[in-house]
């Protein structure tokens, strides 16, 4: 069986617990290293907070020593809006026709991939597997009152993940996380930025540990 390529990109604003716990249970059950790709400029979000080079550097501290994470940073070596079309095309070019490539994102992104550049196209380069986010769980009804262009795409490309082998792209399917994960990095920042209690919480240990020592998000350096 052709191993699947598992792709998660993101801005990473920083990484959260959140998306470990997403990554580490995708690539336990779908037995695949998973490349944690940070956008250089998220074509949906304004300005960010850290620099694309101290987002990466975030992600490098948070899977350092663990297994079968790796951070890929091709889209900062773009540059212009890091659309995921181009990212997909550089993958499919390097990975070859027959490799199953699957890009994972966030139940939320899932309801406005009909604003994504060339967003059809994705489907030709590869398969989209969503994680249920609190407030956007992946339902066929709900996506088609709230999104009825993605809805009619998606639903004949509904899969079980198990299924992305087969082919190199064109499925869609739901990953089954078990528990919904809280976690974001707009309210993490604010946390930071307040000295919430638990500010630390939703963070990786060595990443909290360098937004204390740099400032990041406000937080004052001791
Ligand atoms: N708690 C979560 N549950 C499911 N998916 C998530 C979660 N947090 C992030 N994601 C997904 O991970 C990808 C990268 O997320 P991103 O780096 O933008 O963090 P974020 O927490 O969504 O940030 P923000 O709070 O600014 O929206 C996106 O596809 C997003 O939907
Ligand atoms: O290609 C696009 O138009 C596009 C629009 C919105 C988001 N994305 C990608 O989806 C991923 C998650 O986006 P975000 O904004 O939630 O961090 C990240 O890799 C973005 O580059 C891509």
């Amino acid at each position: 069986m052709t191993p699947l390529v598992l792709c998660f990109g993101g801005t990473f604003d920083p990484v959260h617990t959140g998306h470990l716990a997403i990554a580490r249970a995708v690539r336990d059950a779908l037995h695949a290293d998973v490349h944690l790709l940070p956008s250089a400029d998220p074509p949906h979000k304004g300005p960010t907070h850290a620099s694309a080079e101290q987002r990466a550097r975030m992600l490098d501290l948070a899977v350092e020593g663990e297994h079968g994470l790796i951070v890929d940073r091709r889209e900062l070596r773009r540059a212009g809006p890091s659309y995921t079309v181009d990212t997909l095309r550089e993958l499919r070019a390097e990975y070859g026709p027959h490799a199953p490539l699957v890009w994972m994102v966030g139940g939320d992104s899932v309801f406005g991939l009909d604003s994504w550049h060339r967003w059809r196209e994705l489907f030709e380069l590869g398969h989209l597997l969503a994680i249920d986010r609190p407030g956007s769980p992946i339902d066929p009804d709900a996506l088609k009152a709230r999104a009825p262009e993605v809805h009619a795409e998606l639903e004949p490309r509904w899969c079980r993940p198990a299924q992305l082998h087969a082919l190199p792209a064109g499925g869609f399917a739901e990953f089954p996380l078990g528990e919904e994960r809280p976690e974001s990095s707009t309210a993490l920042r604010r946390r930071i930025a307040d000295q919430a209690p638990g500010w630390r919480d939703w963070l990786p240990a060595p990443v909290a540990d360098l937004i204390a020592a740099s400032g990041l998000y406000g937080r004052p350096v001791p």
